[in-house]
């Protein structure tokens, strides 16, 4: 793997002597799209944070293109662009100088095609002369993130980028984000909402309680932890499972009206049930076929982690 980002050893107990981060180890590898998923104060923007410089980790150290985060901070700093949760800017500057502006602040020189073309992208070009003040909630998030943008970094982070947002930036956003991959930058995301995982990711973190439980590729994940469940509605209801259905996992629902089947991508056995059924005369109107989305694998996680 090509790595960008390593993080060794990383945790962190803030001086109020609370642990926001059991110790994380992590390589990002260049070009991918990570998901961080997790749930309210799982420590998500304390990782990033920690490797944005912006807050000091207790142990361990982080690594930006050969940079260490803390020491070289300002080589780490500038490989990386940060869209925060929260708005960070002046309200009384025009768009087009916010950006331009926070792209000097990097040290770079002036690029005025690479600010329109960003502008342009998030569809602010039209507003490059309004006061940020001036802008609807939505737009002030699309200044974050061309803020973000401005300097070119290779490695992207987006904390919770469309939360509470509208349909429309959240599909612009999505399609931001497969352009600027296909250019080549990493990205790294964190996100309460598991859609926007399994729309972009190609691999995907779930971290609870300050521990990353799992770093897996989104679609081993899907496959290894998904479970699928057909529904099969039945012509005359049943009682009890019968014994000869003993091979397949059913249970009863409705009423005895509808069988349910569960299974995953190691046990399916379609065909065989139907076989079976047919043989016991068991007819059936309709069957409906659902597969758990990332969400189910998520709570499923965290509640499996919380239980042991
Ligand atoms: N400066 C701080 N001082 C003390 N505790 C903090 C500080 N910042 C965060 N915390 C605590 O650390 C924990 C992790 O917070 P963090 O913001 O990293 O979570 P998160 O996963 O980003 O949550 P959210 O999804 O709500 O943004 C929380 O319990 C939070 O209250």
């Amino acid at each position: 793997m090509d790595t960008i980002l390593s993080i060794v050893g990383v945790s962190k107990t803030y001086a109020s002597g609370h642990r926001a981060l059991e110790p994380v180890d992590l390589d990002i590898a260049r070009g991918e799209i990570f998901a961080l998923l997790g749930p309210n104060g799982a420590g998500k923007t304390t990782l990033i944070s920690i490797i944005c410089g912006i807050v000091t980790p207790s142990t361990g150290t982080v690594t930006v293109l050969g940079h260490d985060a803390q020491k070289d901070f300002r080589s780490a700093r500038r490989a990386i662009g940060l869209v925060p949760q929260e708005l960070s800017v002046d309200m009384f500057e025009t768009v087009l100088a916010t950006v331009k502006f926070s792209r000097r602040l990097f040290g770079k020189g002036p690029n005025d095609a690479h600010i329109e073309q960003v502008l342009r992208d998030l569809s602010l070009w039209d507003k490059r002369d309004a006061k940020i003040r001036e802008l609807s909630g939505g737009m002030k998030r699309r200044v974050l993130i061309a803020k973000a943008l401005s300097h070119e970094p290779e490695i992207l982070f987006l904390d919770e980028p469309t939360a509470g947002v509208d349909v429309a930036l959240r599909r612009d956003m999505w399609k931001l984000v497969h352009k600027l991959r296909a250019a080549g930058t990493t990205i790294i995301l964190t996100t309460h909402y598991i859609e926007e995982a399994e729309e972009m990711a190609d691999r995907v973190g779930v971290i609870d309680k300050g521990r990353i439980i799992l770093v897996e590729r989104k679609a081993a994940l899907m496959k290894k932890l998904g479970k699928r469940r057909m529904l099969i509605a039945l012509q005359a209801p049943m009682t009890a499972v019968p014994a000869d259905l003993a091979a397949w996992n059913l249970a009863l629902e409705d009423e005895g009206a509808t069988l349910l089947y569960t299974f995953d991508s190691e046990n399916e056995d379609i065909p065989g049930l139907l076989a079976k059924l047919g043989t016991l005369g068991i007819g059936y109107r309709d069957l409906e076929t659902h597969k758990s989305s990332l969400e189910d694998i998520f709570v499923d996680l965290v509640e499996q982690k919380d239980a042991a």
